[in-house]
């Protein structure tokens, strides 16, 4: 299985739809020259995940613009495209952070609002909602689980997509630059506890004055790192064993010493 990462660089001076236009050719000229059977692109890239003034502005229905052009772009690609995500505008209000993944005939395969949002009290955090459900596509007998961005801090979705049978996990991102080295450290962590392939696919450039990490990602289940782009706008092609996560998991089988997500019994505490 062969895949490619699309770490697109935001110019915010590129109008939003001559950049869907430019992407969806990236995607048809990148699986036809590398033979790729799934290519993944960033989070947020029509907007840029720091632009958050123009979050709203530039929402989209989930059947918007940008779906109806990745669509196309899949089929007339014939790949499994992980399309990144959108900033989606729900019929009932609210905005969320979704990624989209069409089949090679140009169907939705899958949609996850992202669950955990970035910015504490600000930014993504108060302009969108947070998602509820995980996801998951399946191909090539393979099960990808998604997720997006900021969720890369919290291990217990990741644990939640191996119980829903994740072999591998997509992670598109816009990762700012200053924090690059816990985005390699979590993108290693989570493929070493959870015995994966990570494919994690960031921005290049700068967001509202935002230097972003770029360094896209692709980890094996040992924790090797198969390949790792610059800061700029790059693509990354790598092949993926799907054997290689069971033959992990049998040879080095720490997930079946799982405690059942409980937590151990505490002991009285001592002292004053
Ligand atoms: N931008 C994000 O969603 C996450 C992030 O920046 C982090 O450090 O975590």
């Amino acid at each position: 299985m062969r895949a490619s990462l699309i770490q697109i660089a935001v110019d915010e001076d590129e109008a939003v739809n001559s950049r869907r236009s430019r992407v969806a050719s990236l995607v048809r000229e990148v699986s036809a020259r590398d033979g790729s059977d799934l290519v993944v692109l960033p989070e947020l890239w029509t907007t840029g995940a720091f632009a958050y003034e123009s979050f709203a502005d530039e929402a989209e229905p989930l059947e918007g613009p940008t779906y109806e052009a990745m669509s196309k772009a899949a089929s007339e690609a014939g790949v499994w495209l992980h399309a990144g995500s959108i900033p989606e505008r729900d019929p009932d209000g609210p905005l969320y952070n979704t990624s989209l993944v069409f089949s090679p005939a140009g169907e939705l395969a899958a949609a996850y609002r992202k669950i955990h949002r970035f910015g504490f009290d600000k930014g993504e955090a108060v302009m969108m909602a947070a998602g509820s459900e995980l996801a998951t596509f399946r191909t090539q007998d393979t099960t990808f689980g998604l997720a997006t961005c900021y969720d890369l801090r919290f291990p217990e979705l990741f644990r939640g997509l191996v119980d829903a049978g994740a072999e591998m996990f997509v992670v598109p991102a816009g990762w700012p630059a200053r924090r690059l080295e816990h985005w390699l450290l979590f993108a290693r962590a989570r493929a070493v506890e959870d015995q994966v392939y990570v494919l994690a696919c960031g921005t290049g450039g700068a967001h509202a004055g935002v230097p972003q990490a770029g360094h896209s990602v692709v980890v094996d289940p040992w924790g090797e790192v198969l390949a790792e782009a610059g800061d700029g706008e790059e693509v990354l092609t790598v092949d993926l064993d799907p054997g290689k996560v069971s033959a992990t998991r049998e040879q080095f089988p720490a997930l079946k010493d799982r405690l059942l997500g409980q937590a151990p019994p505490q002991r009285g505490a001592r002292g004053a």
